[in-house]
């Protein structure tokens, strides 16, 4: 459903295109230098990450709360991704109850504000503790475990995303595209890729299809893409996005932005598939999204949408 709505889109759209001979210049540069690091899951980097082998409930359970709120750091100056996984990891080694389903059920913006550990205000964070309370909700049907949601996928990465899309609203992260509906679920996919990088690929993350996934429509991977001149924003659009102008959500140029996106990254693995036959687009979409990190303060301004899906 994401790959099929977001190609429609990029189709027919006209305030994003997408360069293909750019493509086919990234697909090179890649083949020749970053191969190795495109195939398997990346290492789950535990200075940054929860981890607790002998306990995978509270693993499982960091990865949903982390992707729960992961999304919209930028309204707030200097705030970023890792500060909510750094702070979330810093409470779970603090108080292991700290995620249980009676703390998520109260969950509070004063809550949120403690798990992101920072002192700036973190954006939303009314729609965040609602997003926590969700969580009990949501797992009842699995036995109030995490472990439950996960083991019903049968090992099937995008049945998982239909499952975390069913029980929890708060990630249905689609669109309406002139009439049509349009798929990204970025962070219903993001969750399923941090269990399989969370478990290097094996036990609860050990699934069978999870080259089934797309990238995840975040706004610093088409920013990155537009530094590569793979993504072209019509003057109109660029001026507004280098002015740091707001796009209202759901409107045509943040959905063409978010699912040329999508469709860009299928692009480029096609044209790596051949060399890389274990790339998948969620290690195209790491490679990507840490390059956009590592050069965001060189690179033109991110797309800015105030929206609680990424
Ligand atoms: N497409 C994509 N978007 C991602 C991530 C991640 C987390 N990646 C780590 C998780 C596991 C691996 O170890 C990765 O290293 C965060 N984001 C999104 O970026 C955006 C910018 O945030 P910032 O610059 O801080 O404000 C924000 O929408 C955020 O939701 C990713 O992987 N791909």
């Amino acid at each position: 459903m994401v790959r099929q709505s977001a190609a429609a889109v990029a189709r027919v759209g006209t305030h994003v295109q997408i360069s293909k001979p750019a493509i086919a210049a990234v697909a090179a540069s890649i083949r020749a230098s970053h191969a190795a690091r495109l195939v398997g899951p990346a290492a789950w980097d535990t200075r940054v990450h929860f981890r607790d082998t002998l306990r995978p409930e509270l693993t499982l359970r960091y990865c949903l709360v982390l992707d729960a709120l992961n999304f919209c750091f930028w309204p707030e100056p200097g705030l970023e991704y890792e500060h909510l996984a750094t702070g979330l990891k810093a409470c779970l080694e603090a108080d292991p109850q700290v995620l249980s389903d009676d703390s998520l059920a109260g969950a509070t913006p004063a809550m949120v504000q403690r798990l992101f550990g920072r002192e700036c205000p973190v954006p939303l964070a009314d729609e965040r503790a609602r997003f926590l309370a969700e969580i009990p909700k949501g797992l009842r049907r699995h036995g109030g475990q995490v472990t439950g949601l996960v083991a019903a996928a049968q090992q099937s990465a995008a049945a998982l995303v239909d499952l975390v899309v069913e029980a929890f609203p708060g990630f249905r992260d689609q669109a309406v595209y002139r009439g049509r509906q349009v798929f990204f679920y970025k962070r219903a996919q993001i969750f399923v890729a941090d269990v399989w990088g969370a478990f290097g690929g094996g036990g609860p993350g050990a699934f069978h299809d999870v080259q089934r996934l797309t990238m995840f429509a975040d706004y610093r991977v088409p920013a990155q893409l537009r530094t590569m001149g793979i993504l072209h924003y019509a003057t109109a659009l660029a001026e507004a996005v280098d002015a740091g102008r707001e796009l209202p959500a759901g409107g045509e140029a943040e959905v063409e932005i978010r699912a040329a996106t999508v469709e860009a990254v299928e692009l480029m693995r096609g044209a790596l598939a051949p060399s890389l036959p274990g790339i998948t687009s969620v290690t195209l979409d790491w490679w990507l999204w840490e390059a956009g990190e590592a050069g965001k303060d060189a690179q033109s301004p991110h797309h800015r949408t105030l929206v609680p899906y990424y």
